[in-house]
């Protein structure tokens, strides 16, 4: 993200894969994030961490803002005008350590925290890239459902991760580079 920054980026525009806790999702929905919970980094781990660079940030930065409000807005309309609008869901992204999925009692406390799907990726980028002034827009393909009953005879499982990706492969591709040609290009922060 610094490298991108003394490069003259202003703006990131991040992508992942997700499992679904919020059950009015649907596998293949695409998640505009507004939020996120940092379980790494309300357990001590965090990308800041560290003396802080002050050519880049504050040693104390906000992530109340961390995702941009109108380039969400924008995303929104460009996935209705593009006839996809009824996938597009905007809700909170929790991240955790991986490399292994959620236990069935770590995804009901998860949903009950507030997250809507989880992942193990894009914070930390979201951290540095907003430390250093940079805007954000994040969001998240809904690649399977988090498994949240003890009765389910489903397995998370990284080929249906794929699968859902090669599925949603151009809608997402054309939702970018649309949102990509219509975003200002000047810096809000
Ligand atoms: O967050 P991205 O890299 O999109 O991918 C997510 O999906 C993979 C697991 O299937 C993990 O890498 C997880 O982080
Ligand atoms: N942690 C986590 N990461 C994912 N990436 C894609 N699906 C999932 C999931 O269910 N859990």
């Amino acid at each position: 993200m610094r490298v991108f920054k003394l490069m003259g980026v202003q703006t990131m525009i991040m992508t992942n894969a997700a499992g679904g806790l919020n059950p009015d999702y649907r596998v293949g929905d695409v998640m505009i994030l507004k939020d996120h919970i940092n379980l790494p980094g309300l357990g001590g781990t965090n990308p800041l961490m560290g003396p802080n660079e002050d050519r880049f940030g504050l040693r104390f930065p906000c992530t109340s803002d961390a995702y941009d409000r109108d380039l969400r807005a924008l995303a929104l309309s460009v996935g209705a005008e593009l006839g996809f609008g009824d996938l597009l869901r905007e809700g909170v992204y929790c991240v955790q350590g991986g490399p292994n999925f959620e236990s069935i009692a770590e995804c009901r406390m998860l949903r009950i925290m507030g997250a809507d799907a989880i992942g193990m990726s894009t914070v930390h980028e979201v951290l540095v890239a907003r430390h250093c002034g940079m805007r954000c827009f994040a969001l998240s393909l809904v690649s399977n459902m988090a498994i949240m009953d003890y009765d389910s005879v489903e397995r998370a499982n990284h080929d249906e991760v794929l699968e859902t990706g090669r599925l949603r492969a151009k809608q997402l591709e054309s939702l970018v580079s649309e949102l990509v040609d219509r975003m200002e290009t000047h810096n809000t922060c």
